[in-house]
């Protein structure tokens, strides 16, 4: 489990990141959302005790990060630009971890190579963004954290190889409970894979929400009558978005999905339809008057 308590950081006395909490339960996948220049890397390098913050603290099962390096061993940080040791191969550099990390495994090291296809023997500085990135990746796999951050990492990386990595990412966490924070200005890149988000917009949190609970508590609703609307249904339904399509009402409401039923049923409606909503139509709807923050992500 990691703890965020009252984090605050600042650079040359301008704060970036304001008094932010948050926790993140083991094993879960918690994606970090934010237009450029939200704070995000600041907060995931302040997250895996990189910077020092200036107020608050962090801890990861019970233990402050910074300067900790037991903890740090179990708490491995992907930079969204790839670092490796000038001239060396991924073999090399893999020689490097392992004298660095525990609890480094050879085994998977050579599985995941396999996988991803790289030539281990050859210079890194040699091949392209994508495959240096691949490259991190397997490195910081093979460390077996505890703790996987990663700041931005898909960006560059073609389909096929996403695919790949979000299947290992996945693996990983069902199989011995890593756990993942994981950075994009994207939402469509990490939807798939997240089980929390949080939307971070000028160094402070606008969301922080499981999944499941933001899909669960947000309905598009199809509606027709015989004859007008009944009067009084609107002041019983918290609706976010109300329009007319022909005789047909289109309404975003919020609520249980029984409560919402039940209650549109007792007016006995021609025409019911109950739709899930896309992640992205739930942050248009519930977060419209943070529109710029929000619609960068979305694009
Ligand atoms: N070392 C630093 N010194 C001074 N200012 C910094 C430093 N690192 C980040 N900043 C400032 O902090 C703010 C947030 O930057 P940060 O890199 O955390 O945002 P981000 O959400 O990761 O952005 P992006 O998506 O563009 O990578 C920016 O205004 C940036 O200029």
């Amino acid at each position: 489990m990691i703890e965020i308590k009252g984090v605050s950081k600042a650079f040359d006395r301008t704060e970036i990141i304001h008094n932010i909490s948050f926790s993140i339960e083991k094993g879960s996948i918690y994606g970090l959302l934010g237009s450029n220049g939200a704070g995000k890397t600041t907060l995931l390098r302040t997250i895996a005790g990189i910077l020092k913050a200036d107020q608050g603290e962090i801890t990861v099962d019970g233990q402050t990060v910074f300067e900790m390096t037991p903890i740090k061993e179990k708490v491995v940080f992907l930079p969204d630009q790839p670092f490796f040791f000038t001239h060396y191969t991924l073999k090399q550099m893999a020689q490097f971890y392992k004298n660095t990390y525990s609890r480094w495994d050879e085994e998977y090291y050579h599985r995941l190579t396999a996988l991803f296809e790289i030539d281990i023997h050859k210079k890194l500085h040699k091949y392209s963004k994508g495959v240096q990135r691949q490259a991190s990746f397997i490195l910081a796999l093979s460390a077996k954290p505890d703790v996987l951050v990663l700041d931005e990492p898909i960006d560059g990386l073609d389909p096929v190889v996403r695919k790949k990595l979000k299947n290992v990412l996945i693996t990983e966490v069902a199989e011995r409970e890593m756990t993942i924070l994981i950075s994009s200005h994207n939402l469509r890149e990490v939807e798939d894979i997240c089980d929390h988000i949080a939307i971070l917009h000028q160094g402070r949190f606008l969301l922080e929400k499981e999944l499941d609970d933001l899909k669960s508590g947000i309905h598009k609703i199809q509606l027709a009558f015989k004859g007008d609307v009944p009067d009084g249904l609107f002041n019983k339904l918290d609706v976010l978005h109300k329009e007319t399509r022909g005789s047909v009402l289109l309404c975003i409401v919020r609520g249980e999905h029984e409560d919402v039923e039940r209650l549109i049923r007792s007016y006995h409606p021609v025409i019911f339809d109950l739709l899930p909503l896309t992640l992205e139509e739930i942050f248009i709807y519930e977060m419209g008057d943070v529109g710029y923050a929000i619609q960068n992500i979305l694009d």
